[in-house]
């Protein structure tokens, strides 16, 4: 059997630790994610999910505990290691689309491949494929305030599966959006996420679209427990 995408293991962080405020966010989160799952987090606001999905993406680190990514474990590695791993394993998705203003749809889905190695013939070729794939290939050329709310999270999507990476992280991704939009936009992004194979932990206050995940878990005082 693969190993698991994702694995975390007694994660613990705490906020302000040595201060009188202490906020003791993860309190032994423990997680796998096997190749090809799909998982929904469901937390209540303040719960701790941004805080979980910034360690389980190499992003900040726990205090305590374990991070294994495609069976490797990330704990301790020097930061030159984990950016590189990010940056070839690991897409992030978040509520508001964070693209470039500067650059068109194309170009926001180009440049991540460039800073990890691919050629601009071969990062072109990807960007135009996966726009094909969530439908808005005539949008190509548009910068993100030309692109409707729905279409600027589509370019985020591509973006964040430009490097083919093993796991993907969403933090509310449809959140932004009016609950028409976001239904279409959240089947586009599954779709997009089942033909690709990759793991995703997608975070969402919605347990209809969570519903339509393989799995379902909820951040509770700072543990994971099933839905
Ligand atoms: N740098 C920090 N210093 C102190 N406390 C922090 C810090 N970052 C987050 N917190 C606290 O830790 C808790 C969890 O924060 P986090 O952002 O992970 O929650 P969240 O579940 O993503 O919330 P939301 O759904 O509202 O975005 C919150 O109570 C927050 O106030």
């Amino acid at each position: 059997m693969s190993d698991p995408v994702l694995q975390l293991s007694g994660i613990t962080k705490a906020y302000n630790a040595s201060k009188p405020n202490v906020v003791e966010v993860l309190q032994g989160i423990d997680l796998t994610l096997a190749a090809g799952e799909v998982v929904a987090l469901v937390a209540p606001s303040g719960a701790g999910k941004s805080t979980l999905l910034h360690i389980a993406g190499l992003l900040d680190t726990p205090d305590t505990g374990r991070v294994e990514i495609a069976g490797e474990d990330m704990t301790g590695q020097p930061d030159r290691r984990r950016t590189r791993m990010r940056r070839a394993d690991v897409g992030f998705i978040y509520q508001f689309h964070h693209l470039l203003p500067e650059f068109t749809a194309l170009e926001n889905i180009i440049l991540p491949q460039l800073a990890n190695g691919v050629t601009r013939v071969a990062a072109e070729g990807r960007a135009r494929e996966l726009l094909e794939k969530v439908g808005i290939s005539p949008r190509a050329d548009h910068r993100p305030a030309a692109l409707s709310g729905g279409e600027q999270q589509r370019v985020a999507f591509c973006r964040a599966l430009a490097n083919a990476p093993k796991l993907l992280l969403a933090d509310e991704p449809t959140g932004n959006l009016d609950p028409a939009t976001s239904d279409q936009v959240f089947a586009a992004l599954l779709e997009l996420v089942r033909a690709t194979g990759l793991s995703a932990l997608i975070a969402t206050h919605n347990l209809e679209l969570a519903a339509k995940m393989d799995r379902q878990i909820r951040l509770e005082a700072g543990r994971l427990v099933p839905l």
